[in-house]
């Protein structure tokens, strides 16, 4: 991490609630794919969108070859914005459970000319990983429905989480699939209107 801290410039991918609230000044921000990892509703939140007696359940990443996963990439620039950025995911991240990880990232090209090669570049992302105490890994989608419209934490219902991530990312990816949000997501809606 210390040397990402030495340079000017630093990527920072978000693939689910950075996506509407990075919480960071940043100089520009790009749509974009980590490549090689999925996105899964795995990782236990006991603060935000959950509490101890029932965890909600946020986004984190896997590592699959063959995947890959939109998202967005917020350039920070200069020495102290990069350091209170890092700090601020430190708290909002990392104390939940999360890791740093640098990721390649293609960033959507804005080129007009569509034989341009996309941009791949480095990004720092956050990824909660199996061994740490928070993940809750898979389970049957309508058990994971049901737990989601009842958890809720100081940020808000984790119904509200699930359901803003899949709009964001119709709303930026609208030819995209991601068959694991859009299914929970459905399961979310129909358990929210028998709650
Ligand atoms: N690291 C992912 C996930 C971040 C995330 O959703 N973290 C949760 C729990 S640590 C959070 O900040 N939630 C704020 C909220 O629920 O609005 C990202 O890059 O977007």
């Amino acid at each position: 991490m210390e040397s990402q801290l030495s340079n000017q410039s630093l990527w920072i991918f978000g693939y689910g609630s950075l996506i509407w609230n990075p919480g960071f000044a940043f100089s520009t921000s790009r749509k974009a794919y980590a490549i090689g990892w999925a996105r899964r509703m795995y990782q236990g939140n006991t603060y935000h969108r959950g509490d101890e007696k029932l965890p909600g359940r946020v986004a984190t990443l896997i590592e699959e070859s063959n995947s890959y996963t939109n998202g967005v990439v917020f350039r920070v620039d200069g020495k102290t914005a990069i350091a209170t950025a890092v700090k601020y995911l430190e708290q909002r991240e990392i104390d939940n459970g999360y890791s740093f990880r640098m990721v390649p990232v293609q960033i959507e090209s804005t080129s007009l000319n569509r034989h341009r090669r996309p941009t791949v570049i480095m990004a720092l992302t956050c990824v909660a990983d199996k061994q740490n105490e928070l993940y809750l890994g898979p389970d049957d989608v309508v058990k994971m429905a049901r737990e989601i419209v009842t958890a809720k934490g100081c940020a808000g219902p984790n119904c509200e989480y699930v359901l803003n991530l899949a709009e964001n990312l119709r709303k930026l990816f609208p030819n995209d699939e991601d068959e694991h949000l859009f299914q929970l997501e459905q399961h979310v809606r129909i358990a929210k209107v028998r709650a």
